[in-house]
């Protein structure tokens, strides 16, 4: 049936207003495989899991180094992860190999964020990652770097009260994906790539919650603090190696962290 919108006009009288725009078939079909490798590059694997050093239990001083190590290497799978499914995200393949390693190094930490605030479970206020281990504020305190789990569980309690659904998650990792970043070879190309996923966006929560006329603003504002997010990580990566707590070379290559 068709929903329909009841709009009142000042003199009283009713102006009907069709309100549910459809998707066209194709904007259909992209949103459908996001959402299919999303499923399939969600979480590492249990095989994958098991090569990685376990979290040291028991309060020791010195396990700090092996904390952060644990937390870099499950890090390390999801940037992997992340990789796989950036190559399946549709015109991902129609850029040069340069501009998708560059949209790859700087989208990697937000697309983890956005991951992590996915399996926030606001029951227990933790993030409940492949292995229930790394993300967790008593797992970021003991790896000495628990000034920013605070804001990461903050934005990942605002995720939760938006109920964003899996198609908004996997159409807001695309649309992070073709950001305008420095030094893109074709900067025009990837922001008409990121305006088709934007208009996806619109036309799916107009489609989904046609009175809710403030959710896909919202969504942008996600956008926004992403990039805040994001831009902590990369000082924090430099204040690590600062104190010489090195990143592995992997981390330390796809986020830029300056030989000095
Ligand atoms: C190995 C490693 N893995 C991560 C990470 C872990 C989970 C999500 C996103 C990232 Cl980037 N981080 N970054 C953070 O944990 C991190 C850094 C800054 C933040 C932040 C997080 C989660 O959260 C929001 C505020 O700023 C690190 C380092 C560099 C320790």
């Amino acid at each position: 049936p068709q929903m329909q919108t009841n709009w009142c006009t000042q003199n009283g009288t009713e102006v009907v207003e069709n309100s549910n725009k459809k998707l066209s078939p194709h904007q259909e079909s992209v949103i459908k495989k996001l959402v299919y490798y999303q499923e399939e590059f969600e979480s590492p694997s249990e095989d994958d899991i098991k090569k990685i050093a376990p979290f040291p239990q028991g309060e020791k001083e010195d396990d700090n180094q092996k904390r952060l190590q644990h937390i870099t290497e499950m890090t390390i799978l999801t940037v992997q992860l992340i990789v796989e499914f950036s190559k399946r995200v549709p015109c991902f393949d129609k850029l040069f190999r340069e501009d998708q390693i560059t949209l790859l190094k700087a989208c990697s930490s937000e697309v983890m964020m956005l991951r992590c605030s996915r399996k926030y479970d606001i029951r227990t206020d933790s993030i409940v990652y492949a292995n229930n281990q790394p993300y967790t504020r008593d797992n970021y305190s003991s790896a000495s770097i628990s000034y920013v789990a605070e804001s990461l569980f903050n934005f990942c309690r605002r995720m939760c009260v938006l109920k964003v659904d899996n198609a908004e998650y996997a159409l807001l990792t695309a649309i992070v994906i073709f950001s305008d970043r420095p030094q893109l070879v074709e900067p025009r190309k990837v922001e008409s790539i990121q305006e088709q996923y934007i208009e996806t966006l619109r036309d799916y929560v107009e489609a989904k919650r046609p009175m809710n006329n403030c959710h896909f603003a919202k969504l942008l504002g996600i956008l926004t603090e992403l990039r805040t997010l994001g831009n902590i990580n990369s000082e924090m990566c430099v204040s690590l190696k600062v104190q010489n707590k090195k990143l592995p070379p992997f981390l330390a290559e796809i986020w830029d962290i300056q030989e000095f």
